[in-house]
């Protein structure tokens, strides 16, 4: 089974991830962008806010994906797979740039990933106060630093990107404890 843990900066993820590891300790643990070594080298480009066209920058999410696909999650898809972040990252952010319509974020998707989804997405939500309180705790990256109304938008685009790829969407409260949020994602995946 394929699963992704999808939301915002500061969400939870890489905290879900850890802990579901040790319960699926054969799991392959991947993300997106920089799982690959071409990714890395991607992550490193986008991360620092290097493009200045934003189609360029979604290209540069777009090929970590295509790699990512071939190279970790096809040859692994009989397995249990946790991702950090899945093409619903992708099209959500590209949704909030607004410079690519809706139908091309999807066949783009569609054609970087050839039709291969996560089977249930995980969208751990956060509210803005604790958002605000994440990020005052950690030195930010050149997306994070665009802030917090626009992190709260994106929160909202990774919703309507699930629907709009036709995705399991499980949405989660961030704010719960980070026991009871484990707990939560391991009963759904057993559903
Ligand atoms: N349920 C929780 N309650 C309180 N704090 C949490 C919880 N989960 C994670 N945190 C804390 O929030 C911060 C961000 O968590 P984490 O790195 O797991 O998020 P992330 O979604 O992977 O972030 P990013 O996308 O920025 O890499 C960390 O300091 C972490 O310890
Ligand atoms: C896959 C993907 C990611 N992003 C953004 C989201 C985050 O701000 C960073 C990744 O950082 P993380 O610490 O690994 O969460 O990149 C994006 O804009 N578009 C994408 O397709």
């Amino acid at each position: 089974m394929y699963i992704a843990l999808e939301g915002i900066d500061t969400a939870g993820k890489s905290t879900q991830i850890s802990n579901l590891a040790k319960y699926y300790p054969d799991a392959i643990i991947t993300k997106e962008p920089g799982a690959t070594k071409i990714g890395k080298e991607i992550r490193e480009m986008v991360l620092n806010a290097r493009a200045k066209s934003k189609k360029a920058e979604f290209l540069l999410f777009l090929a970590d994906r295509a790699e990512h696909i071939k190279e970790v999650i096809e040859p692994n898809i009989s397995r249990m797979i946790i991702s950090d972040r899945s093409a619903v990252s992708g099209v959500a952010y590209a949704l909030v740039q607004g410079e690519i319509d809706k139908k091309d974020l999807v066949s783009l998707n569609n054609f970087a990933t050839n039709g291969i989804y996560p089977e249930k997405v995980f969208l751990l939500k956060l509210t803005k106060e604790e958002l605000e309180f994440r990020l005052s705790q950690k030195e930010l990256d050149g997306i994070e630093l665009r802030g917090s109304k626009y992190l709260l938008e994106i929160q909202d685009a990774l919703i309507e990107a699930t629907k709009l790829l036709n995705l399991e969407l499980i949405e989660i409260d961030a704010t719960k404890s980070r026991e009871d949020i484990t707990i939560e994602i391991l009963n759904n995946i057993k559903d």
